[in-house]
């Protein structure tokens, strides 16, 4: 669709087509909206997008995927394609992750919940009780959750209902909302090594350790990779935004791509549309922007007149580090036998944080051969990393830091995969500034992470905004990071959103 065949007033711009943008459109298209998404880059998708190269098709970030699930409520991304009338086949994942850790503590998170369990207390058998205890807890949280219908806490009537309706469960979840995830642990465990593997089963999809990771996320995490499990998309994570933004087009709405929104324009101190690189302008009665807080607040609206409750987010959370990504193409004899999609790699318990500390693998290729040409894997792997390392270089300094990132990163890999240099047939890095440009997230942020310990999810702001009509989703809004928790933000947003213009 080019900018002249699209009307220029709509119900809703959303701005940025990532997952949480997306289900928040697509929700609101199934309601009757007309919505216009705009996109800055050539596909859907943002961190859950892809890139093909040399036969090649490689995940940008995303790749460990929950809710697809097919029961209960909390299986968001299989309803946000349901509500557009589209679906995806997916492919169950049997492990979660095999941890590499310190010590030579080598276990796997295994789909099947006691199997997990059991592997787990055989390595710490004095504390078998203790783990029961700390896991259980969890799925109490997750069954609090995946009773009821998954909307905007911001919208008292929802709320009404839904306490009428599970009374038990919402004062559950009032209760876990202040808590973290290593409190709790701290309560049934006392084994150093093993509250280091939970600060490492938070850590690596929350980037912080357990004493900062809010019991609700933990909840959700733990518990569904058992229950709905980890289900790969057939086709590569990309297929789930491709699918989304056909479901919208087909729901009435559109997209449009290589839009860059540069400004949110106001009158009178509200939202009422936004203008792209190309100076053209769209008005609508809600603005919606996936962007993140930092980006939006400080590059879309003016700087100097940022509202005093993103001063108090930003004073509450920080940017966590970006990226540096090794996309890799090998012969498939790299493999050992029976070697999982996700590894989480750490040598040295005092470096889980560190810059290039822990290293993630995802070889989605054992699950979807599709992805690589024949007799060929991809292995994607990826390392906390800070922009401040990557600034201040020439070209050629860039390049060669890539290099040698890239060499050292093969060589802890090779702790795994033994003949791995030899295997090598494609390669690609990425670095913190790659993510920052192809992104469009300031310094390439994964996102918001408490900077100090705080209440649980307390702190983190919901869809609406200090500005009328001005609405936010995806990662820097409750309950942050994660595909299936930017669909919620999705579902929550465009709920507060339909309420507000009277769709629902
Ligand atoms: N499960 C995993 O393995 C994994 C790995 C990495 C990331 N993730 C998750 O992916 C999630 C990201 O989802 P999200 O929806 O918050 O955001 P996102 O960053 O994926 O999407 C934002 C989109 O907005 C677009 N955009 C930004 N500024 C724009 C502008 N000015 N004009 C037009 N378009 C603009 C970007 O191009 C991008 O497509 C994160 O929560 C992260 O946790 C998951
Ligand atoms: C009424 C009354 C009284 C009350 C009320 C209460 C209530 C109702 C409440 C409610 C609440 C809610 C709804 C909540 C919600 C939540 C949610 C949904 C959450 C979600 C979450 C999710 C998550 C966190 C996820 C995540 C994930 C992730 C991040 C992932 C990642 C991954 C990666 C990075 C990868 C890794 C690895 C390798 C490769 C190895």
């Amino acid at each position: 669709m080019t900018a002249s065949q699209v009307a220029t007033e709509f119900d809703v711009i959303v701005i940025g087509s990532g997952i949480g943008g997306l289900v928040t459109a697509t929700q609101l298209a199934a309601k009757g909206a007309s919505v216009l998404v705009l996109e800055r880059y050539l596909i859907p998708g943002g961190s859950s997008g892809y890139f093909d190269r040399s036969g090649y098709r490689f995940d940008v970030g995303a790749s460990m995927i929950f809710g697809f699930g097919d029961r209960g409520t909390t299986n968001l991304l299989t309803r946000a394609l349901d509500a557009v009338n589209v679906s995806i086949d997916t492919i169950p994942d049997p492990v979660q992750i095999h941890y590499h850790l310190p010590n030579g503590l080598d276990l796997q998170v295994h789909r099947d919940y006691e199997k997990f369990l059991n592997e787990l207390i055989e390595k710490f058998p004095h504390e078998a009780k203790g783990v029961r205890q700390f896991y259980d807890e969890c799925w109490k949280v997750f069954n609090c959750l995946n009773v009821m219908d998954l909307l905007s806490l911001e919208e008292p009537r929802y709320l009404t209902r839904v306490f009428f309706q599970h009374p038990f469960a919402c004062l559950g979840l009032v209760k876990y909302l202040p808590q973290n995830a290593g409190d709790i642990a701290r309560r049934y465990i006392r084994d150093r090594q093993l509250l280091q593997f939970i600060d490492m089963e938070c850590y690596c999809w929350s980037v912080v350790p357990a004493d900062r990771t809010p019991m609700i996320n933990a909840g959700m995490v733990f518990s569904d990779r058992h229950y709905g499990g980890i289900n790969y998309p057939k086709g590569g994570v990309g297929q789930i935004a491709q699918t989304l933004a056909e479901g919208l087009e087909k729901a009435g709405s559109q997209i449009q791509y290589k839009a860059r929104v540069t400004e949110i324009l106001t009158e009178h101190g509200k939202a009422v549309g936004v203008k792209l690189a190309s100076g053209e302008t769209y008005r609508a009665k809600r603005i919606v922007s996936n962007a993140t807080r930092w980006d939006t607040f400080e590059k879309l609206l003016p700087r100097d007149r940022l509202p005093n409750s993103e001063k108090k987010w930003q004073q509450r959370y920080q940017q966590s580090p970006s990226f540096l990504s090794l996309h890799l193409g090998v012969k498939a004899d790299a493999l050992p036998l029976g070697t999982e999609c996700h590894h989480i790699l750490l040598e040295d318990w005092d470096n889980m944080e560190s810059e290039q500390g822990t290293i993630f693998v995802s070889i989605p290729t054992l699950l979807d051969p599709s992805l690589a040409p024949q007799g060929h894997h991809i292995i994607h792997t990826f390392t906390p990393s800070w922009i401040s390392e990557w600034q201040n270089l020439t070209s050629s300094e860039y390049e060669a830091k890539k290099e040698q990132a890239a060499h050292r990163l093969i060589d802890r890999l090779s702790q795994l995969f033994p003949n791995l240099d030899q295997a090598l047939d494609f390669q690609e890095v990425g670095t913190p500034r790659t993510h920052r440009r192809f992104l469009g997230r300031d310094n390439g942020t994964y996102g918001p992470i408490p900077s100090r310990k705080l209440l649980g999810l307390l702190g983190m702001p919901f869809n609406r905004t200090a500005v009328p009509n001005l609405y936010c989703v995806g990662d820097s809004t409750f309950p942050g990071q994660g595909l299936n928790a930017v669909a919620f933000s999705g579902f929550a947003c465009a709920h507060r959103v339909a309420v507000d213009l009277g769709l629902s």
